[in-house]
């Protein structure tokens, strides 16, 4: 267990450098399972999760070598199909392992997967999908997967769900015929993710829509793809200098389109920043005003399913608004519990209520000061060092691996920005 120290009140700003997406990147890494030629990654984050899906890989027979932050995979042979369970339920992903053996290699035995508790996180869509595309599945202590070659199938999601769309569009890469994912989920991650199996020689359109059409092929073959940023560090480090009162130069922070469906909520809580093609430059902003909507109603941050606002980002939000002026309703509608760490907010001295477990009204400014804090997950604990960091005095955040989870050395590249962030084991 780690935990962070952090002296509060130093502005953090300069030139941020954003890694790959991490959810981009875990189900790319399970892509190498559908071809016997390496697949080669640039701008892989060095993250926890990534670490433990190259473990899940190696453990199964895939050749990995990492390099900095490119991986080469080769999943010519593999010695077995069937996952470690305590792998399985380290991280969300291992489920993501399960469309490209048994797509490729006939069989999956996989535990249930871990990943943040947050809430339900079901996987009925991920069953249903593989399902229709002819696997045999059962669902006790581990969920095993058979089949023959995949056949297509036109599918309706009942729930757009990210990593099931993830799952099942690539284990159709290779079903015989045209499948149709309807109700499909098309977040930058998704897009990415078709983007690279495209380059694998995969027939996938649609992409960022939901309507996904992909015609199986007989086999893919290896491709190098660059994996791209992560807007939800981006957006993350954003509320840290905003906060701080830093300004933050971000070269290549991502697709203009992605960072345009993040302003819209970032500008309803007072942040400005400018954009030269992919490039962002955050000026330093003392003081902010929440965005009334028309008629001087209080705003409402909702999340959903893209181009809605992205659930990963509620946390890191609900802080900027504790340092703005004026009063914004969160409503978050995707999961149940992630919501619950605003106590913690308000041990520090956060004007906020809690409505029930997916709305919060957050009342802005309010200094903050210090506090003796646990991380629940990578983005409530991402939340907490930000407020540590534009709060008065010392804090500590317990648990602070669970932040390695999902941002690259984290204490390290905010220091380098200015913070003062001491890890200890
Ligand atoms: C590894 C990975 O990529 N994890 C992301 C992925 O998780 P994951 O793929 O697990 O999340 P899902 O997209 O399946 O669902 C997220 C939540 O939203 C609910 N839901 C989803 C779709 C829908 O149409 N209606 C609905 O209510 C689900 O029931 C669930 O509670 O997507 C989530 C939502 O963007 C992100 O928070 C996670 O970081
Ligand atoms: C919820 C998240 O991740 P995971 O789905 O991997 O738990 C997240 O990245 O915020």
């Amino acid at each position: 267990m780690s935990k962070f120290i952090i002296q509060g009140g130093n502005s953090i700003g300069g030139t941020f450098h954003p890694r790959g997406n991490k959810n981009a990147v875990l189900p790319m890494l399970a892509s190498c399972l559908l071809t016997d030629e390496p697949l080669i990654l640039h701008n892989v984050p060095r993250i926890n999760d990534v670490n433990v899906m190259l473990q899940l890989l190696d453990s199964i027979g895939v050749s990995v070598s990492l390099d900095n932050h490119t991986v080469t995979l080769c999943a010519k042979s593999l010695k077995t199909t069937d996952l470690s369970q305590e792998l399985c339920s380290k991280v969300r992903t291992s489920i993501l392992l399960a469309g490209p053996l048994v797509a490729r290699h006939g069989s999956a035995v996989i535990h249930p997967p871990g990943g943040d508790v947050i809430g339900r996180r079901r996987l009925d869509t991920h069953f249903y999908g593989l399902r229709s595309l002819g696997a045999e599945i059962t669902t006790d202590s581990a969920y095993r997967f058979k089949a023959g070659p995949l056949t297509a199938w036109p599918m309706v999601f009942d729930e757009a769900s990210v990593t099931a769309t993830e799952n099942v569009m690539m284990a159709a890469t290779l079903a015989a015929g045209e499948s149709a994912i309807y109700n499909a989920a098309c977040e930058p991650h998704v897009q990415d993710l078709a983007h690279l199996l495209n380059a694998m020689g995969a027939k996938i359109s649609g992409i960022g829509t939901n309507n996904i059409i992909i015609n199986g092929v007989e086999k893919l073959h290896g491709a190098e793809y660059t994996v791209q940023p992560d807007y939800i560090e981006v957006g993350s480090y954003i509320a840290a200098s905003v906060v701080t009162g830093g300004s933050l130069t971000i070269p290549n922070a991502g697709e203009p389109r992605t960072l345009q469906v993040m302003q819209r909520a970032f500008s309803k809580l007072g942040v400005e920043w400018t954009r030269d093609g992919r490039d962002l430059i955050v000026p330093a902003q003392p003081s902010r005003t929440i965005l009334p909507d028309e008629g001087h109603a209080t705003p409402k941050i909702e999340d959903g399913i893209w181009p809605a606002f992205p659930s990963d980002l509620m946390s890191v939000c609900i802080v900027l608004a504790t340092q703005t002026a004026g009063t914004a309703l969160f409503f978050e509608k995707m999961f149940e519990s992630r919501m619950y760490f605003v106590d913690h907010l308000m041990g520090m001295g956060a004007n906020i209520i809690q409505c029930d477990p997916h709305r919060v009204v957050v009342i802005g400014p309010t200094k903050l000061r210090g506090g003796n804090l646990t991380s629940p997950d990578i983005r409530a604990g991402m939340a907490m060092l930000i407020a540590a960091c534009c709060a008065e005095g010392e804090s500590i955040i317990h648990n602070a691996q669970v932040i390695d989870r999902g941002y690259e050395t984290i204490e390290d590249r905010l220091t380098a920005l200015g913070a003062d962030i001491i890890r200890t084991d």
